[in-house]
């Protein structure tokens, strides 16, 4: 839970960038409803239901999609209500259950469960992932704010409304809530857009959060959690966790242009696979930088992996293949080769690196048998941009993300996932050892929404 919760808070910059767009969306031409309103709107949002569905209740005669003009009466905050009392003449009539058995189940849970461990199904079983240092969340986070966002059983949009949920009508504060149309889907773009999504995800992020939608009240609170759901349903595919093999030593080429955080993401990969009992060898391949070799060993010392080297200039493919031999002599459970970054001059980056994947597999055949490319998430947009290159210089089998501590683009990596569907296997939240973590992305879009933020 820990771990958890500092992840939210290093990815906090994203989710208020967020959170100040949606709050400005809202209150522009958003209007306070009643609680009991409010009560009602959550339980239909919540139950997805079109805007072509039956009315909720007498009063809430939500008539068209295109229909801007909200039925309730507006921003008046009637009396509370006593148990059985009449509500209202917009309002369902409350059943009269003077003495209710039992209050309605579980009025505040949250909609999801809480995130499983993602597993890589086409693995064999002694395949075991990256050791996660993430503690399961013990606890499903609450929704805060007045309107549970719960889904009665069985119930329908309007059900439940038994003697909790007056009790919750009576608490409740006034919410503002906005008339979800053209102008407001528009605006919910451009902050999608803004917050590094690409034009394209955004676009669909936020058709698939009206979807069904049109013409109804949305709260901040409401948009952040259909927010979260639908950056959850689209980064679930890629949550994988890097595979390991029985076949030793597995070599795991990494690459990524200079200063996205190779060095260090080897340091703390090693470091996790060594907690995990496995035996690793590092290579440093970037033989012309002597600097990012000596920062290599440093993480390698760290780690407590040893890390070959070559003298400054020499061939990086014959590095690795001494690697190689090396690795297989001490018998070592994993290979893992740095590489160089520099873009400046593709071509030749390109021949470096086929080069090292043809030696190699004098050695091994199907190796390098994962390829990490590395990227630094505040680069934004230009994240996109590097896959796009590093798949074409190298056969990339997954992603790193570094740097999602303090930046606002994380957002960034809904789009690479939208985009490129390639698994991330990890992402880098500080400079320290253990500041990687599994890929979670039920945690992601909550901590990048704001949502449930504890
Ligand atoms: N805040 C933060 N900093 C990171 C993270 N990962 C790496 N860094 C920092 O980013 C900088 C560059 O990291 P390196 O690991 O040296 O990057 P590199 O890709 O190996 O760069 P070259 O050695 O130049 O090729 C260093 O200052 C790291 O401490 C991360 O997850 N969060």
């Amino acid at each position: 839970m820990a771990f958890l919760s500092k992840l939210k808070d290093r990815l906090f910059r994203s989710s208020s960038k967020l959170e100040e767009g949606l709050d400005a969306i809202v209150e522009e031409g958003g209007e306070q409803d009643r609680p009991t309103d409010a009560l009602e709107e959550t339980e239909a949002l919540r139950h997805g239901m079109a805007d072509t569905a039956a009315p909720t209740s007498p009063g809430d005669t939500d008539p068209a999609p295109e229909d801007p003009e909200p039925p309730h009466e507006p921003l008046s905050v009637p009396e509370p209500d006593l148990p059985g009392a009449p509500t209202g003449p917009d309002e369902a009539p409350a059943p009269a259950d003077p003495a209710p058995p039992l209050p309605d189940p579980e009025p505040d849970l949250p909609p999801a469960s809480p995130p499983q461990p993602e597993e890589t199904p086409d693995l064999p079983p002694n395949e075991i992932p990256v050791e996660s240092p993430l503690e399961a969340p013990d606890a499903p986070n609450e929704v805060p704010g007045p309107a549970p966002l719960e889904i009665p059983e069985g119930g329908g949009a309007v059900s439940g409304r038994g003697f909790f949920n007056r009790l919750l009508r009576r608490d409740a504060a006034p919410v503002v809530r906005r008339t979800l149309d053209d102008d407001m889907l528009e605006q919910l773009e451009e902050l999608l857009i803004a917050a590094d999504m690409g034009v394209d995800t955004a676009m669909r992020v936020a058709a698939n959060m009206a979807e069904g939608r049109m013409g109804r009240k949305l709260s901040v609170e409401e948009i952040k959690g259909l927010l979260a759901d639908e950056v959850a349903r689209i980064m679930e595919p890629v949550a994988r966790p890097m595979p390991l093999y029985s076949k030793t030593p597995q070599v795991v080429l990494v690459v990524g242009v200079n200063g996205s955080g190779k060095t260090t993401t080897i340091g703390k990969l090693a470091s996790q696979f060594r907690a995990a009992g496995k035996t690793v060898v590092i290579a440093a391949g970037d033989t012309f930088r002597a600097a990012a070799v000596e920062q290599l060993q440093i993480w390698g010392e760290r780690a407590g992996v040893p890390v070959l080297t070559a003298p400054e200039g020499s061939d990086p493919a014959s590095l690795a293949f001494d690697a190689m031999v090396k690795a297989e002599q001490d018998g070592a459970d994993l290979l893992m080769i740095d590489t160089a970054g520099r873009l400046q001059n593709r071509a030749d980056l390109m021949e470096e690196l086929a080069k090292i994947v043809r030696v190699i597999r004098k050695k091994d055949p199907e190796a390098p048998h994962n390829t990490l490319l590395v990227l630094d998430a505040t680069t934004g947009q230009n994240a996109l941009l590097q896959v796009e290159i590093f798949k074409k210089l190298a056969d990339v089998s997954g992603l790193v993300m570094t740097k999602l501590d303090g930046t606002a683009k994380g957002g960034v990596l809904v789009a690479l996932a939208d985009k490129f569907g390639l698994p991330i296997h990890a992402i880098g939240v500080g400079e320290q050892i253990d500041d990687l973590a599994p890929f979670d992305p039920r945690d992601f879009a909550e901590a990048l929404t704001g949502s449930a933020r504890s």
